[in-house]
C-alpha cells in the first residue's frame, strides 16, 4: 500500500491530504466550513457539515488522484481542538451545534470558578489556564441548556466528544467513542500526571463520566473505517489535536524545539520532554505526541486571532479580495506609519488571558491608508507570537534558537521576515507547510508500520527557506514597546 490519508478538520475548512512514503503530497482537497455567530462572542459549527464536508473531501482526494481505498495503508485524523460536541449514542444525532474553541459564552462561569479559588487546582491537574477556551465549561453549558440533556446524560444515552471523537464515531459507523491524549488534554477534565479523566474536576464541573470517550495514544490502531466511507475498510491509526500534530510533523521531538502554526489563530508549541513542567508565565502545559504509547509534553501559547484578522480585512473591511493579497497591499508602504492593530476580536489568549479585551487600531492619522492597516495587521500576528516566545524563554530559562513555521499564513514572506526580525532568531519554513496533516500522517503511518520508526519519518522533513533577522535591535525594542502600549489599550474593554 502506497499512501496515508490525513483528514485535517480545521476551524475554517475540512481538508483531506494524501501522503506517499516520501512524505510528498499526492492529492489534496479542501472545503470551507460555515462559521455560525449566534451572538457576540459565540461561535458554532454544524456537526453534520463537519462530518459531511470531511467525508466529501476524502472521497474527492482519492478520486482526483486516481487512488483506490486498497492503496491507503491508514487514515490519520487531526482537528481543531476544544470544539465541543454532544450527540445521542443510539441515533448519532447531535443535540446542538458544536461550540467552537473561540466561543466565549462560558467566560462568566469561568470567572465564578476563579472567584471560588479553583484556578490553581485546575492548572496543577490539567496544565491549563482556567478559561472559556477549553471544552469542560462548554460541555457543562450544553448539559445545562439543551432541554433534557442532563437527564439523558445521566441515563448514559449521550456521548461527548471533541471533533476527533465525532469523526472517529462517524468513520466507524458508531463503533468507536474514543479520543487521543492530546485532544483529551484540552478539555480541562484530563489529568496530565495520571493521563486519565480526573474525578475531582468532573465533580467540579458536574460532568457525568458516562459521556466521556475512551482515551488512547495518538499513534494507535483505533479501529477501521466503515467500508462505505471509501469503498473498503481502512485502519484508523492516528489521531492528534492539530497543534500537537504540527509539532510532531515539524519533527520538534527534542526538548527546546519550537514551532508556530499561522492559521485562524497562532499556536506556538515547544517540546519540554518527559515531565509536564508547569509554566510560571501563563502558558499551557500540554501533550507532545511521541509516536510511542506514553506521550511527552510541550509548553503552548495559544493566540486566538491571527489569520482570521486577515480574513477580517477581506470580509469585514473589504480592502483585499483574498487573504494572499494582503502581502502586496502591506508591501506598498515602507512601514506601518506608527499604526498598531491589536486583533483581540475574541479577547486575548496567551500570555495575557483577557476575555474582555477587544480589537483596536491606534495611531491613525490623516495619512493612514488601507495599506498601513494591512501592514499593522500582519505585524500584530508577529508581535503576538513574540510575546509568547518571550514567556517560553523565561519558563525554560534560555532563548529559543529557531522557530519552525507552518499553516496557511506562513506562506506570507513579509510576515515571516518581520517575525524573524521581531524575534531576532531565524524562522524556518519547511517544504511542506501542511505540517499538521503530515504529523497526523506520521502518527498513522508509524502505527501500521508504513514507516518503521522515528528515524525514518525524521528524514522526511526538509527546510524550504530560512528567514534571518535583519532589523536593528534598537528598532525591535522601539517597535515592541509601541505594541505593548497598544495591547494595554485593548484590555478590559468588553463588559
Ligand atoms: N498569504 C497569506 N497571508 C496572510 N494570511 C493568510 C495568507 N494565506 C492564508 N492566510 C490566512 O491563514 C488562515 C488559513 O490558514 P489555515 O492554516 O488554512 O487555517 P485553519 O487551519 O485555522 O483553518 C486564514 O485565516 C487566512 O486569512
Ligand atoms: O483550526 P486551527 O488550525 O485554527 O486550530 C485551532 C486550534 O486547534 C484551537 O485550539
Amino acid at each position: 500500500m502506497k499512501y496515508i490519508l490525513a483528514l485535517d478538520q480545521g476551524t475554517t475548512s475540512s481538508r483531506a491530504i494524501l501522503f506517499d512514503r516520501d512524505g510528498q503530497i499526492r492529492g489534496s482537497i479542501s472545503k470551507e466550513l460555515t462559521q455560525i455567530y449566534p451572538r457576540s462572542g459565540w461561535v458554532e459549527h454544524d456537526p453534520v457539515e463537519i462530518w459531511e464536508s470531511q467525508r466529501e473531501v476524502a472521497r474527492q482526494a482519492l478520486s482526483q488522484a486516481g487512488i483506490a481505498a486498497s492503496d491507503i495503508a491508514a487514515i490519520g485524523i487531526t482537528n481543531q481542538r476544544e470544539t465541543t460536541l454532544l450527540w445521542d449514542r443510539a441515533t448519532g444525532e447531535p443535540l446542538h451545534n458544536a461550540i467552537v474553541w473561540q466561543d466565549r459564552r462560558t467566560a462568566e462561569f469561568c470567572d465564578r470558578l476563579r472567584g471560588d479559588g479553583h484556578a490553581a487546582t485546575i492548572a496543577e491537574k490539567t496544565g491549563l489556564v482556567l478559561d472559556a477556551y477549553f471544552s469542560g465549561t462548554k460541555l457543562r453549558w450544553l448539559l445545562d441548556h439543551v432541554p433534557s440533556a442532563r437527564q439523558r446524560a445521566d441515563r448514559g444515552e449521550l456521548a461527548f466528544g471533541t471533533v476527533d471523537s465525532w469523526l472517529l464515531w462517524n468513520l466507524s459507523g458508531g463503533q468507536l467513542h474514543v479520543t487521543d491524549a492530546s485532544n483529551a488534554s484540552r478539555t480541562m477534565l484530563f489529568n496530565l500526571k495520571t493521563l486519565a479523566w480526573d474525578e475531582e474536576l468532573l465533580g467540579l464541573l458536574d460532568i457525568p463520566a458516562s459521556v466521556l470517550p475512551e482515551v488512547q495514544p495518538s499513534s494507535f490502531v483505533y479501529g477501521q473505517s466503515t467500508p462505505d466511507f471509501l469503498g473498503k475498510a481502512v485502519p484508523l491509526a492516528g489521531c492528534a489535536g492539530d497543534q500537537h500534530a504540527a509539532l510532531f510533523g515539524q519533527n520538534c521531538t527534542q526538548p527546546a524545539m519550537a514551532k508556530n502554526t499561522y492559521g485562524t489563530g497562532c499556536f506556538v508549541l515547544m517540546n519540554i520532554g518527559e515531565e509536564p513542567v508547569a509554566s510560571k508565565c501563563k502558558l499551557l502545559t500540554t501533550i507532545a505526541c511521541s509516536g510511542r504509547a506514553r506521550p511527552e509534553f510541550a509548553l503552548e501559547g495559544s493566540i486566538f486571532t491571527a489569520g482570521s484578522a486577515v480574513q477580517w480585512l477581506r470580509d469585514g473591511l473589504g480592502i483585499i479580495a483574498s487573504s494572499s493579497d494582503v502581502q502586496e497591499l502591506a508591501e506598498s508602504v515602507p512601514d506601518c506609519g506608527d499604526c498598531y492593530l491589536v486583533p483581540a476580536f475574541a479577547g486575548l489568549g496567551a500570555p495575557h488571558w483577557d476575555p474582555y479585551a477587544r480589537g483596536i487600531i491606534v495611531g491613525i492619522s490623516g495619512g493612514t491608508t488601507a495599506a498601513h492597516i494591512a501592514r499593522a495587521t500582519l505585524e500584530s500576528i508577529a508581535f503576538q507570537v513574540a510575546d509568547v516566545l518571550d514567556a517560553m524563554s523565561t519558563d525554560v530559562g534560555s532563548p529559543v534558537q529557531e522557530l519552525r513555521v507552518d499553516g496557511g499564513a506562513s506562506a506570507n514572506d513579509l510576515l515571516m521576515q518581520f517575525q524573524a526580525d521581531i524575534l531576532q532568531v531565524p524562522v524556518v519554513r519547511p517544504q511542506v507547510i501542511e505540517t499538521t496533516a503530515m504529523g497526523a500522517a506520521f502518527l498513522a503511518g508509524l502505527a501500521v508500520g508504513f514507516w518503521q520508526d522515528m528515524n525514518e519519518v525524521e528524514q522526511i522533513w526538509q527546510s524550504e527557506r530560512v528567514f534571518e533577522p535583519v532589523m536593528a535591535a534598537s528598532d525591535v525594542e522601539q517597535r515592541r514597546d509601541r505594541w505593548q502600549q497598544a495591547v494595554k489599550r485593548s484590555q478590559g474593554w468588553h463588559s
